[in-house]
């Protein structure tokens, strides 16, 4: 997947987010989206990802040569975010089957081995409301990084993990970016290290009105 975003800019009311961000997101690699509490990371995820409309400038999309219209991103991502919820009167069993008939897993992986990959095969048949916030983070972040989705969009991956499932992000993140477009929009080096381009959102910030 490759995204070409063309003097790009969001607006809020009067507030300029970012922009005149040109930039060209190229298959196959990873992306930090960096800067302070309230910068933009979030708005500029979602802004090219095609959730939020542009107030100004393009963004094109291509998937294997293929221009792809913006309607179509959204069958061809995976997203974690705090702000994103899961489904929460299901039990763990129950959410991967209904999550995964319109967001299938990658090919050859079951919603089983994915419950063993995410270390949660004690609480397969628990309610998901009554995981805790770090077991409901893994699951979100299972979901997504095991999708067969070629984009990847990940906002602040290790809210609520503690060590031990930092270090689960870490290796699951590097096992399965490979061959796809990967934004991560951190504060947090430990999440991004291993992306080859950093994008600074406050470098793209704009006070005209
Ligand atoms: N729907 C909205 N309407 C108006 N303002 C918004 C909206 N969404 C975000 N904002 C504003 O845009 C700015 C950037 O917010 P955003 O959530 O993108 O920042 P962030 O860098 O992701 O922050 P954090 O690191 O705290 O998650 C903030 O001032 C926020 O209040």
């Amino acid at each position: 997947m490759q995204i070409e975003a063309t003097s790009l800019g969001k607006r809020f009311h009067r507030d300029w987010i970012f922009r005149g961000l040109t930039h060209t997101f190229q298959p196959d690699t990873a992306t930090a989206i960096l800067g302070p509490n309230g910068s933009g990371k979030s708005t500029l995820l979602n802004t090219l990802s095609g959730q939020l409309l542009p107030t100004e400038g393009t963004l094109t999309y291509s998937y294997q040569g293929k221009s792809v219209a913006v309607e179509e991103v959204p069958q061809l991502l995976a997203y974690c975010a705090p702000y994103l919820e899961l489904v929460e009167e299901l039990t763990l069993t129950e959410l991967l089957h209904f999550h995964t008939r319109f967001k299938p897993l990658q090919a050859g992986l079951s919603t089983e081995g994915l419950i063993e990959r995410m270390y949660l095969e004690k609480s397969r048949h628990k309610l998901v409301r009554d995981f805790s916030s770090g077991m409901k983070q893994r699951l979100k972040l299972g979901i997504a990084l095991y999708a067969a989705a070629p984009l990847l969009l990940l906002d602040e991956p290790t809210t609520n993990l503690d060590r031990t499932g930092v270090e689960w992000y870490r290796e699951h993140v590097r096992a399965t970016a490979s061959g796809r477009l990967v934004l991560i929009s951190s504060n947090v080096p430990e999440e991004y290290d291993f992306c080859t381009t950093q994008l600074d959102v406050t470098s793209f910030a704009r006070s005209v009105r």
